[in-house]
């Protein structure tokens, strides 16, 4: 069974005076445990297309299915980390990390366990008192996987998470939560500009055209790759390899779209 199916995605915009098209044609599948990316030049229609895949909005054409059903968000079994961590001020760690189960009417004593131990496995036991803005970018963002891993997920968006931190943060931030992903077995879709974070951390990269977005080629990352964490990936021969040939498919991309 194809875990997630998308097929023939088509999106038009509709505002009072004109149809923007994000869109066109966009048929691909994910299998259950895969970690993949999204990458393409700047309105290419990633961010719909993840909208889409969450059951947000329809689409104007084409049909999503999760595990053989219509995807929709009512069923509760999408996750989000994004580039904002959306953490709320005035309550505490541990109030923020529970709010997810608490509005799907899901706490109870050992999913409230399971959340405070993997909060310590992020290395944040003790800050369960504290309020977010007396952690730093880094942590918060830790916060706010712990959140969103607390609902069992049965697929995970990552919405450029990264692109709000300082360099060190991020690097060490990939490396937390592919591993933590890899543990759980969760299906991960990443939605990035940077090539290098989409190889360290995928399985396989889909590389969108420029709008309206149509898939325009498929990344295979190697296996030497994915057995390393993402840190260590960067480093490795095979990765400039299929950087340099993503970097240039991704270049006359978006020179097409200056045209
Ligand atoms: N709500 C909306 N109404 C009208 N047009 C929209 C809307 N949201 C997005 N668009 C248009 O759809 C196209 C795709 O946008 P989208 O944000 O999905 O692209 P993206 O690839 O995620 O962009 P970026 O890489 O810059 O974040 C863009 O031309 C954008 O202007």
């Amino acid at each position: 069974m194809t875990f997630l199916k998308v097929d023939g995605i088509h999106h038009t915009y509709f505002t009072k005076n004109s149809a923007t098209t994000a869109l066109s044609d966009i048929s691909l599948e994910v299998e259950e445990g895969e970690f993949v990316s999204f990458l393409g030049p700047s309105g290419c229609g990633k961010t719909t297309l993840l909208s889409i895949i969450a059951g947000l909005f329809k689409p104007t054409e084409g049909l999503i299915t999760l595990e053989n059903k219509t995807i929709n968000r009512k069923q509760n079994k999408i996750g989000y980390m994004l580039q904002q961590d959306y953490l709320f001020p005035w309550k505490t760690i541990e109030e923020n990390i529970l709010l997810g189960l608490k509005l799907m009417d899901k706490l109870d004593s050992s999913k409230k366990q399971n959340a405070l131990e993997l909060l310590d496995e992020m290395g944040l036991k003790g800050f369960e008192s504290q309020y977010p803005n007396q952690l730093s970018g880094g942590m918060r963002q830790r916060v706010a996987l712990v959140r969103t891993l607390a609902t069992e997920p049965k697929l995970l968006m990552l919405d450029e998470p990264f692109s709000a931190l300082d360099y060190q943060t991020k690097l060490r931030l990939e490396d937390l939560v592919s591993t933590t992903l890899k543990q759980f077995g969760k299906t991960a879709i990443l939605v990035t500009h940077d090539i290098g974070e989409a190889i360290a951390m995928s399985d396989r990269i889909f590389l969108f055209s420029a709008r309206p977005g149509q898939l325009h080629r498929t990344f295979i990352v190697p296996e030497e790759l994915k057995k390393l964490p993402p840190f260590k990936a960067r480093n490795h021969s095979s990765f400039t390899k299929i950087f340099e040939s993503i970097w240039k498919e991704l270049e006359s991309l978006e020179s097409e779209n200056e045209h």
